[in-house]
């Protein structure tokens, strides 16, 4: 049985991962700060270290406890935005903590190192559907400091003959039964919208409505979280280092998603147009070719309101999100 260690598996993405892992039969041991996850987010069968990427100590003795095969590796800060307004803790977080942890796995004999990369690296792409041949020139310093760390990630591999994927998500939605989207500071659209549907909040900005796209909002490749974690699963068995871009490849705007938000939760959402949000590209959608044909990935969620239903099923069940 091999052991995973998941960095960030305390949050969204993560946490969900570990449990689709646990249910494959992995042992998953759990490294997070709690800044933006949640301990209850935490699968009570994975074992669980609170530090942060900063500390090698830290990060040393929980590898020596765990004794890893493989390292999946989701923590971040991950918000476009707040990129544009605190490049530092970006580039400090995702590239200098990342190297900590890579230098700690080469130490421990890790051999599979599994990365969140994002759709983000590519900033405006010159075509859509994205695939991977296309240039990567980032416009805000979150997608930047991804693309950063694909470059190290490559030069490890390389040198350190450590086996790695890359995995470049769009945009991640939906929820598993017991686990979803809980962030401290909601900036992510479709649990904005649904906190309308649910009452807590009176209305949903929708950032610029002047885009070059058909009702004139951004379009986004909305990914269902257990398509996503299927993924990793599958870039665990994988032999060949490798970059991937991972969405459905179908394209939704944001008044789509309000729309279907509205649809099925069956409430009305008052949405607010407002300018734009600096660092957001009109429109990502991925090519997931690659990854299909080459580790034979084949997502069940194609329609944004299937992940819409899932997602509003778990805010139903938990309106006040994880309770801390
Ligand atoms: N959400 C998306 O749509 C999306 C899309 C593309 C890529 N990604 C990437 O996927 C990963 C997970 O995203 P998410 O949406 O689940 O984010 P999240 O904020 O919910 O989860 C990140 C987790 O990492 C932890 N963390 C952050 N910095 C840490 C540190 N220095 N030490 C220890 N723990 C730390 C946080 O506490 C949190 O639990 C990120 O790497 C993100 O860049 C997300
Ligand atoms: O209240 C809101 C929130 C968002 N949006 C818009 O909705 C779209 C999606 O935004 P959001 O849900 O914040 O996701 P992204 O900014 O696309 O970023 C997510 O998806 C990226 C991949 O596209 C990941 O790399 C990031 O980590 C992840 O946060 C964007 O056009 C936003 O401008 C609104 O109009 N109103």
């Amino acid at each position: 049985m091999s052991t995973i260690f998941v960095t960030g598996g305390a949050g969204y993405i993560g946490s969900i991962c570990v449990e689709q892992l646990l249910n494959e039969g992995y042992r998953v041991a759990v490294f997070d700060n709690l800044t933006e996850g949640h301990r209850k987010a935490v699968d009570t069968r994975a074992d669980f270290f609170q530090g942060d990427l900063s500390d090698r100590t830290v990060l040393r003795h929980a590898f020596d406890e765990a004794k890893p095969d493989a390292v999946m590796h989701f923590a971040a800060s991950a918000l476009v935005g707040e990129s544009m307004s605190n490049p530092s803790k970006y580039f400090r977080n995702n590239v200098a903590n990342g190297v900590n942890l890579l230098d700690v796995a080469v130490e421990s004999g890790v051999k599979k190192f599994v990365f969140s990369s994002t759709c983000a690296t590519f900033g405006i792409p010159e075509r859509v559907p994205l695939d991977e041949t296309l240039p990567q020139q980032p416009i805000n310093p979150y997608g930047e400091s991804k693309l950063l760390f694909e470059k190290i990630l490559r030069w490890y591999g390389q040198i350190h003959n450590l086996n790695f994927t890359a995995l470049r998500y769009f945009n991640a939605a939906g929820a598993t039964e017991k686990f979803g989207e809980d962030h401290r500071i909601e900036t992510h659209l479709i649990p904005n919208v649904l906190k309308v549907a649910l009452g807590q909040k009176e209305s949903v900005d929708i950032f610029g409505t002047d885009y070059p796209t058909p009702d004139g909002t951004c379009i986004r490749d909305y990914i269902h979280i257990l398509d996503l974690a299927q993924a990793h699963i599958l870039a665990l068995k994988s032999e060949k280092s490798d970059f991937y871009n991972l969405g459905t490849g179908g394209g939704t705007s944001v008044r789509e998603v309000i729309d279907a938000c509205s649809e099925i939760s069956g409430k009305k959402i008052t949405a607010i147009e407002k300018p734009r949000r600096a660092g957001d590209p009109p429109r990502l959608v991925a090519a997931s070719d690659k990854i299909r044909t080459e580790l034979g990935w084949a997502p069940k969620y194609q329609d944004i309101r299937q992940i819409v239903k899932d997602a509003w099923a778990w805010h139903v069940k938990n309106p006040g999100g994880y309770g801390d």
